[in-house]
């Protein structure tokens, strides 16, 4: 092991970051380089008992994990991306980070997950939800990228010997983590019990989406993405490591997610859509919009004219409301077909230079695009709420970090599953244009429905053999 990486390294630095601050409540920030360790196999011994993990896998890019909390932020609702945006900067600004010079996967970060809508429904008050928004400062962060990886650990210490134990803390978790790490396995998969009427849904999304095609079709809306929801109860608790394992090979342009407010709170899915990356001053964000049916594999959806005029309205609103903020955005002129497993997008990536501009008032522009609410913006969000007989939660809302340099990644949840207990509710969508049809319609959400459901590999009781 290098000098840099030796346990006295780790205790003088913590000793000198102490000193540099001396002031009480330091919030220290601790790393070490720790090369091939995968933060999804080891975020359960990261985690140890933790409440709060979080799991960002875009591999073969970034994957980060997360556990416990250090500082938190959760806000009921207004002006939540401003005040989000300014615990980050607060947090990030008030660490005295030994590692400064360090490369971008080792930065700090404040993990973010927002909730669809601001306020909860009226329909809705009384029951769980999760805030408006969470933000955390969280106590460990484990990356890798490439074959290069990093652990941190970030405290709030009050004296030298505080600074001491952070230093020996990360040495032994360091440790932990080299030794063999458990594999990840759900010892049995939870059996679906039988659930009353597994075709309600599809009852009421018929009606919901026959009024919204009346919508789109009478010229009052141009888009709306209706969603449903089915709520599985299972034998058991369910555990998304496994899952997120398989898909990283299944889904691999996909970033896969986990967020665990508490052991019997579990939000995951893959995401197949960026809201925005922004590293060193570059946005990026996707238009994904536009799903090709079964048995089309994608020749279909490049010559629909239905999906290209869908697909179209995302990108013009996109680039829109970036040109709004004064962006230069640049964009293809073509989409082009993006697979995740067993579906097919039309794909526009849309880049701009935002110097200077906070990940969070960006977000705040985008959030949320027509590709998962609709158009106007403020009509089509009251008709969801119309229309949809549920919270959407977090589904469709971004989830993602923010780190010491600005740099951010917030991805859109959709292909999302919300575990509660024993309770497991799978959320799909899909929007609506003049001239689509309600079948079809139907056919796309049951499909990406019944891709979530396959993915889950539950087992079904006897009595209950079909999902969807
Ligand atoms: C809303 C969802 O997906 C969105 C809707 C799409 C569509 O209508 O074609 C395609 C990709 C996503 O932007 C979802 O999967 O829940």
């Amino acid at each position: 092991m290098s000098a840099d990486c030796s346990f006295s390294s780790v205790l003088e630095a913590s000793q000198q970051g102490w000193m540099s601050s001396g002031g009480e409540d330091t919030l220290l920030s601790l790393a070490l380089p720790l090369d091939g360790i995968d933060p999804l196999h080891a975020l359960p011994v990261l985690a140890d008992q933790a409440s709060f993990q979080m799991l960002m896998d875009g591999a073969p890019g970034l994957c980060l994990a997360a556990a416990g909390s250090c500082q938190q932020l959760e806000l009921a609702g207004a002006r939540r991306f401003e005040l989000a945006q300014r615990f980050t900067d607060l947090s990030l600004n008030r660490l005295v980070d030994t590692r400064a010079i360090s490369p971008a996967q080792a930065r700090p970060r404040v993990l973010l997950r927002f909730r669809f809508f601001e306020q909860v429904g009226e329909h809705h008050h009384g029951a769980m939800h999760p805030p408006a928004v969470e933000a955390v400062l969280p106590r460990w962060q484990l990356t890798r990228q490439g074959r290069r990886g990093w652990l941190r650990l970030n405290g709030v210490v009050n004296s030298a010997a505080e600074a001491r134990e952070l230093a020996e803390q990360l040495w032994l978790k360091c440790e932990q983590l080299q030794a063999d790490l458990p594999f990840i396995t759900s010892s049995r998969s939870p059996t679906q019990l039988a659930n009353g009427n597994p075709d309600l849904w599809k009852q009421r999304y018929s009606r919901a989406v026959e009024r919204g095609i009346e919508l789109v079709n009478g010229g009052e809306l141009h888009k709306l993405v209706l969603a449903v929801r089915h709520t599985i109860d299972l034998d058991n608790r369910f555990n998304p490591l496994p899952l997120l394992q398989r898909l990283r090979r299944q889904q691999a342009g996909s970033c896969r997610f986990q967020w665990q407010r508490e052991a019997d709170d579990v939000f995951f899915g893959a995401s197949p859509e960026r809201l925005l990356s922004l590293r060193g001053g570059w946005l990026r964000s996707d238009a994904l919009a536009g799903t090709a049916g079964e048995g089309d594999d994608g020749m279909q959806l490049l010559r629909s004219d239905k999906d290209r005029r869908e697909h179209e309205l995302v990108v013009d609103t996109l680039t829109n409301q970036l040109r709004q903020m004064g962006l230069t955005p640049c964009r293809r002129r073509q989409p082009q077909l993006a697979r995740h497993g067993q579906l097919t997008h039309l794909h526009t990536p849309i880049t701009a230079e935002v110097q200077g501009r906070s990940a969070l008032s960006l977000a705040e522009q985008l959030h949320p695009t027509p590709a998962v609410a609709g158009l106007p913006r403020r009509e089509a969000m009251a008709w969801l709420r119309t229309l949809e007989p549920f919270e959407r939660g977090c589904y469709a809302a971004p989830i993602g970090w923010i780190d010491s340099a600005g740099d951010a990644e917030l991805r859109v949840a959709i292909r999302c599953g919300h575990a509660r207990g024993r309770h497991l509710d799978l959320t799909a969508g899909a929007g609506l244009v003049r001239g689509s049809i309600a079948e079809r319609e139907r056919q796309e959400v049951e499909l990406k429905l019944a891709v979530l459901a396959d993915q889950l590999k539950l087992q079904t009781s006897e009595r209950n053999r079909s999902i969807v």
